[in-house]
């Protein structure tokens, strides 16, 4: 039974000590208490950020948990004010608390520099767009293609993950990979199948290994089946990657607008972390933009007022592009409603439901003494679904986020930090770009409709929040 603790900060006249930070039910004693089987109870992990809402709905903004015996306590909190502070703090280097993946199975280390400075920057997306505008309209011809041959219902997961390879590749390689084409005769390519489900199983296997301390000695992980079936799937996205890039490279025909080229002329790194650098990329852009767009379509599809959202999207792609098929620099400008459906299914369903990073001082938040060193959580899904925070947070509204920007009312933190989760993703503008095109050039031709005989989707944590079963709607044909 947990005590209803509805503290938030400004309540608090004085500091308080770190061990009065709400905890959650626990057993156990002295260094052996933990939380883990009130955390784990019913599904496991799987409704882990479900579980995270239940425990600040009844403790309040702050609390601190002890995964396992013998770790020290995380704090998690869903204050906007406090994920903006705990931003601040951490300088321009992000102050995470786990080896890489990179590290831990390869041994490997990559230099982020390169990346940030490039890939941040708004003024690159022109040169990025007519690629993945044309892989784009490829994908909705084969969706509407595909959907036609079935009574309109198609199962998009194999056809989103080749979409996001596909356009992720032509940026990072200055071409096409070829894995996707409109003719949903061909099929979808074996190799390219296989790289995308070495990603997914990459983070699926993450999840179940992820609360185990990273500075135990080798031999410790080799023995957990978990952690063999991780190497695996690294060692696959690895290979396979450095694969097409040294293809490329031997190729040597490059436009100089790649990213494997920029990566390759930079003096700081060696051509080995050039080359992870590219297929770090690759690993970070492709399933979590495929998740996200999976439930951008759903919760379009599954909306009380599906239709009526649906016809602000073709009048709006209609009217930005006017007679021309392509989606270019100037029309994307114009996709403002499509924006904002993008910003409200990240805010329901943030592929990355939470952010962790060390304190890099002494600290007090929200009132209470945090110790340098403390591992911090930001629960981005909680504070996204927070009824203080959005009003009906449950519901897909779009216009909440156009209301806003009409406002000009920007104090609100959360409406900042929450709808990306992602303030250092190197590769946010391009996830957004990849979605907002893809949405636009799909729903111009299509209604999409989420059969009334399934029961609503419903989310669960494989690291990323990912949908519960593959998404199967209905896709038809719109009335000319
Ligand atoms: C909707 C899609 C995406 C989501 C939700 C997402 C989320 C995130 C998050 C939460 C982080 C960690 C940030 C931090 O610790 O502060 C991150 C880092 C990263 N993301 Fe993304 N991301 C997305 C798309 C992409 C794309 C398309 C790319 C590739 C271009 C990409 C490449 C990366 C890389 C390389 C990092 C590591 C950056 C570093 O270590 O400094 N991501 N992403």
């Amino acid at each position: 039974m947990i005590t209803r603790y509805a503290r938030t900060k400004s309540t608090l006249s004085h500091k308080l000590p770190f061990v009065k930070i709400p905890v959650p039910p626990e057993i156990g004693f002295g260094p052996l208490t933990t939380s883990l089987p009130y955390l784990t109870k019913g599904n496991g992990f799987k409704g882990f950020f479900k579980r995270m809402q239940t425990i600040h709905n009844d403790l309040g903004p702050i609390v601190r948990i002890r995964f396992m015996p013998f770790t020290p306590y995380i704090v998690s909190t869903t204050d906007p004010d406090a994920v903006a502070q705990i931003y601040r703090q951490e300088g321009p280097m992000p102050q995470r608390f786990k080896k890489t993946i990179w590290e831990l199975c390869l041994n490997t280390k990559t230099g982020k520099t390169s990346l940030n400075d490039h890939l941040l920057r708004p003024n690159n997306i022109p040169t990025w767009l007519s690629r993945i505008d044309a892989v784009a309209q490829d994908v909705a011809t084969r969706i509407q293609n595909e959907a036609a041959t079935n009574n309109g219902s198609i199962t998009l997961n194999p056809i989103i993950s080749a979409y996001t390879l596909e356009s992720l590749s032509s940026i990072v390689f200055g071409k096409r990979m070829g894995c996707i084409g409109p003719d949903p005769n061909v099929p979808i390519d074996e190799r390219a199948k296989q790289f995308t489900d070495a990603i997914h199983g990459f983070f699926t296997t993450s999840e179940r290994i992820f609360y185990i301390p990273d500075n135990l000695p080798t031999w410790f992980y080799s023995c957990i089946p978990e952690y063999k079936k991780l190497v695996q799937h690294v060692k696959f996205v690895f290979d396979f990657g450095e694969e097409m890039v040294l293809e490329k490279i031997k190729a040597n025909d490059s436009t100089g607008t790649d990213l494997l080229t920029l990566f390759l002329s930079r003096p700081e790194l060696s051509e080995r972390e050039a080359i992870s650098q590219a297929i770090e990329v690759l690993l970070g852009g492709v399933d979590t933009t495929a998740i996200a767009l999976l439930w951008l379509l759903y919760s379009i599809a599954a909306a009380p007022n599906s239709s009526e959202i649906q016809m602000k999207i073709r009048n709006e792609v209609n009217l930005a592009t006017g007679s021309k098929k392509v989606i270019d620099e100037e029309a994307l400008g114009k996709l403002t409603y499509i924006r904002a459906c993008v910003k409200e299914a990240l805010r329901l369903y943030p592929p990355t439901n939470a952010q962790m990073r060390t304190a890099v001082d002494d600290m007090t938040l929200l009132g209470y003494d945090i110790p340098k060193g403390s591992i911090l959580v930001m629960s981005i899904y909680v504070m996204g679904r927070n009824s203080n925070i959005f009003e009906n947070p449950d519901d897909f509204i779009p216009e909440r986020w156009l209301e806003r920007e009409n406002k000009l009312n920007r104090s609100n933190a959360a409406y900042s930090t929450i709808p990306f989760s992602m303030c250092t993703c190197v590769g946010r503008r391009l996830a957004e770009t990849e979605m907002y095109i893809l949405l636009a050039h799909i729903v111009r031709n299509l209604d999409l409709q989420w059969p009334s005989t399934e029961s609503l989707l419903q989310g669960e944590l494989r690291t990323l929040l990912t949908p519960e079963k593959p998404l199967t709607i209905s896709c038809q044909p719109v009335a000319k």
